[in-house]
């Protein structure tokens, strides 16, 4: 099978990079495989856009090796470059140019000409509803809007594969329901999408996702499999003194976390523990009439198992 059709679209080992010796990027080993949504998940500074940065090409790497739909990065960045569509996260517009004019722009920069250039730009348009507003300044459109348009000139070049670096912060949550289901349909239409995030129901939504903290990838796989494997049980507790239960839980051993969901504290207990409901009973703050329930883990709950700075 030639490089180009395989099913490994990604394939990272030991990604390093490190600026003034501040590792943002510590040893990441990826493999995405071909027409899924791969998430990265993790909070600001966890080195999401330096990876994705050298994954494009547009970062060389301090250490470690990087294959692209079988290219070697940085060194074919320049080929890649036609075969990638990467939006960032100020989504890279000029706001002084009109909608068409900015896809005009990007379908000059991806060599795209005659009925072909016409067409794509055509199709996008319309497909982003992005035709009503095509002579509206890029620096005058809503936060969906230009999310539209950046994506549209992102994919106008048809790319295989298309890096997307949090691509809902500025938009409200209508629109990025609707920009996911934007994705399916890439999805489903062949591309292969790498997204970072740092909303759980997003992660939620990816195919398979890595969680990064502090540059480092904690664990990664399907979100179901995650949660199923996570190694703590998730019992929910629902009593007038929460916040005293809480503190008491917090400095027993067999507890990860507990956190305060409006009136219900949520409770992971370590999975060593064989009766999480017996044992979290056997705590004097706890009333013997306490509701105590298992719940389903969340992403969330991975989250915190898996990290260190987000157990609390
Ligand atoms: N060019 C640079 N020079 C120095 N430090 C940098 C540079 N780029 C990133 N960093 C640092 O590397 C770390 C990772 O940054 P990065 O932008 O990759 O994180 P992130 O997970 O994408 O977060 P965010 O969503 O806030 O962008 C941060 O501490 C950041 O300050």
């Amino acid at each position: 099978m030639s490089a180009a059709l395989s099913d490994i679209v990604v394939r990272a080992e030991g990604l390093v990079k490190s600026f003034k010796g501040f590792r943002a990027v510590d040893g990441l080993d990826l493999t995405i495989e071909r027409g899924m949504i791969y998430g990265f998940l993790g909070p600001n500074g966890c080195g999401k856009t330096t990876a994705m940065r050298m994954l494009t090409g547009l970062l060389t790497p301090t250490e470690g090796t990087v294959e692209v739909l079988g290219l070697s990065v940085p060194k074919d960045a320049e080929t890649l470059k036609y075969k990638i569509g990467y939006m960032t996260q100020s989504f890279s517009l000029y706001g002084d140019l009109t909608v068409r004019e900015n896809l005009d722009f990007m379908a000059t920069i991806y060599g795209l000409s005659g009925k072909r250039r016409k067409s794509r730009i055509g199709e996008v348009m319309e497909r982003y509803e992005l035709t009503d507003l095509a002579n509206r300044f890029a620096g005058k459109m809503s936060g969906g809007q230009r999310q539209r348009l950046a994506l549209a000139t992102a994919v106008l070049h048809e790319p295989q594969l298309l890096f997307l670096d949090e691509p809902t912060s500025a938009v409200d949550p209508e629109s990025r329901r609707h920009f996911w289901e934007q994705l399916f349909d890439l999805v489903e239409a062949g591309t292969s999408i790498v997204v970072t995030t740092h909303f759980m129901d997003e992660a939620e939504r990816c195919h398979k996702i890595a969680i990064m903290e502090a540059g480092k990838k904690r664990a990664d796989g399907r979100p179901k499999d995650l949660m199923n494997g996570m190694g703590a049980n998730v019992i929910e507790i629902e009593a007038p003194n929460l916040r005293a239960i809480r503190h008491d839980l917090l400095g027993s051993d067999g507890i990860l976390a507990a956190a305060q969901l409006g009136a219900r504290l949520r409770v992971l207990v370590k999975q060593e523990i064989a009766d999480p409901e017996a044992f979290l009973r056997a705590n004097p703050a706890l009333h013997p009439a306490t509701v105590i329930e298992k719940v389903r883990p969340s992403l969330e709950d991975v989250f915190v198992t898996t990290t260190g700075e987000g157990r609390q």
